[in-house]
């Protein structure tokens, strides 16, 4: 599977049939050395960050901090490297089911493309099969896809909603979140206690009512 970047780099790194952990398990030695070169180029901005911030990159203690954020930071937007085709794995099953299936709670870490700085919460997502189910892991999987990347809450929560639509299928898909933005929080107003809510309702959560009550109340019980 490829996606395209502008990165050349990174871009050679995700042309592989089948990452584990930002690897391709084809031509190993190959992304190894892409990937060590994505690393080398982007330390040495580190190192220019560093300076910029008045340290001394050569200091014993940050010798090894570009390497290790390069490597972070590539771990936080990994989600570039990956498609909804290997993260499904085709682990979708026929089954004569059409009452609405919920995984609440799905961890999420996401990175605000306007400040490179973490948001992160909580993802529900809900649907209503059409005798289609997907692996219930495959969901959480989904949600890292999206919210491996730089982004924002609303687009984000909109990508979740029509991976899965366009994986299932299904009669109808919901997707709440509630975050909390460093930049909100760090930085800026400075709003320790914010948080921030989206939602995307496609299908019958967006038509139909009574699916829509169904969904917010079963992700607001305990
Ligand atoms: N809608 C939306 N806004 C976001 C998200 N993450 C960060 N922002 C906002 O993006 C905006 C960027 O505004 P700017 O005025 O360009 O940047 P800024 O001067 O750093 O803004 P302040 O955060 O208000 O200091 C801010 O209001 C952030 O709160 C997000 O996921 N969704
Ligand atoms: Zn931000």
């Amino acid at each position: 599977m490829t996606e395209s970047f502008n990165n050349n780099n990174k871009s050679f790194i995700m042309h592989s049939s089948k990452m584990t952990n930002g690897k391709s398990l084809k031509n190993g030695k190959c992304e190894d050395e892409a990937e060590n070169a994505v690393v080398a180029e982007m330390s040495n901005n580190y190192r220019s960050i560093l300076e910029s911030v008045g340290e001394n990159p050569m200091r014993e203690g940050l010798l090894k901090t570009p390497q290790r954020a390069s490597k972070a930071l590539l771990f936080f937007t990994k989600g570039y490297t990956e498609s909804l085709a290997d993260i499904i794995n085709d682990a979708i099953f026929t089954e004569n089911h059409d009452e609405m299936v919920i995984v609440k709670d799905i961890d999420m870490f996401s990175m605000c493309e306007h400040h490179l700085v973490p948001f992160f919460g909580k993802v529900s997502i809900g649907y209503l099969p059409r005798n289609k189910i997907i692996g219930l892991s495959k969901l959480a999987r989904i949600v890292e896809i999206f919210s491996r990347r730089l982004q924002v809450q609303e687009r984000m929560t909109k990508e979740i909603a029509e991976a899965i639509d366009r994986a299932l299928n299904p009669l109808g898909v919901g997707v709440i979140i509630e975050a909390a933005h460093m930049c909100m929080v760090m930085r800026g107003v400075q709003k320790i206690n914010s948080k921030t809510m989206t939602s995307v309702m496609i299908g019958e959560f967006r038509n139909n009512q009574k699916t829509r009550d169904e969904f917010f109340r079963l992700v607001k019980s305990p």
